[in-house]
């Protein structure tokens, strides 16, 4: 099994993005599908899908779109700064606000107060906040989400890596969302494969990079 860590994963992404021309927007829409087929849609029906503003955001916003899309009930919890979000969580947001009324931009400590409300309600909880751009400890409001999410009793699934976890070293960078399931993106991540705890509840979902973009950063293959 070919395992990666942080920079060969983001170098294979950008090769396929920038020198394959592969959308970006593509490779997020391919995820959030690749989570949708590990739900059952006749047992789960009331989603929190809580993101960051990165990709992995991007990919928790594109599933969310995609549950709603079916009359799923959806809640979406927004971390961080959304003028510093992607381009493909700004346009999966934009869809998002024109199909779901409950978006919340969590910031203050009644946002987290009502965050802990609501979750004990939904059934399911995607934890899309961070995947490989995690590169520091995880600190405040991000924290304290984590806790909040690790301590109601709910299936958890967590979109490529489990946020708080180092996807290269396997460190715990902070608090781990302790996930039931998690659906890492074409390849298998080191910190993951590394941790028992983690590998165990790991399946990996082929998004549509190319095995070109693979071969070139991995083994320097160019034409
Ligand atoms: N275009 C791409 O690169 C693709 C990325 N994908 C998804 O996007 C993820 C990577 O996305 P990004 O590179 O945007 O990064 P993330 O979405 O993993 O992280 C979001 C942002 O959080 C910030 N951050 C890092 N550590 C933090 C901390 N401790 N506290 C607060 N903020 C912190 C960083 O500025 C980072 O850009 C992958 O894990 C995957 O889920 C996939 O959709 C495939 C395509
Ligand atoms: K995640």
């Amino acid at each position: 099994m070919i395992l990666v860590d942080k920079e060969k994963m983001r170098a294979i992404d950008s090769y396929a993005i920038n020198v394959l021309k592969v959308p970006a927007l593509s490779l997020v829409e391919r995820a959030s599908l690749a989570v949708l087929k590990h739900i059952n849609l006749n047992k789960f029906g009331y989603f929190a899908i809580v993101v960051g503003v990165g990709n992995n955001g991007a990919d928790g916003l594109a599933l969310a779109r995609n549950l709603l899309a079916r009359y799923k009930d959806v809640e979406i919890y927004i971390l961080g700064d959304v003028e510093k979000a992607s381009e493909e969580f700004r346009l999966n947001l934009e869809s998002c606000q024109m199909l779901c009324e409950e978006i919340f931009y969590v910031q203050s400590i009644e946002d987290l107060e009502e965050m802990e409300r609501r979750l004990n309600n939904v059934n399911l909880i995607v934890d899309a906040i961070f995947g490989t751009g995690l590169n520091r400890p995880v600190t405040g409001i991000y924290a304290t989400v984590v806790s909040i999410i690790n301590n109601v009793m709910k299936y958890k699934i967590s979109i490529d890596i489990p946020s708080g976890l180092d996807a290269s070293t396997g460190q715990d960078l902070g608090e781990v969302v302790d996930s039931d399931l998690i659906v890492t993106m074409q390849l298998m991540k080191k910190g993951i494969y590394e941790r028992e705890i983690y590998k165990k509840k790991c399946v990996i979902e082929d998004i549509g990079i190319p095995q070109k973009a693979i071969d070139s950063v991995l083994y320097g293959l160019v034409d």
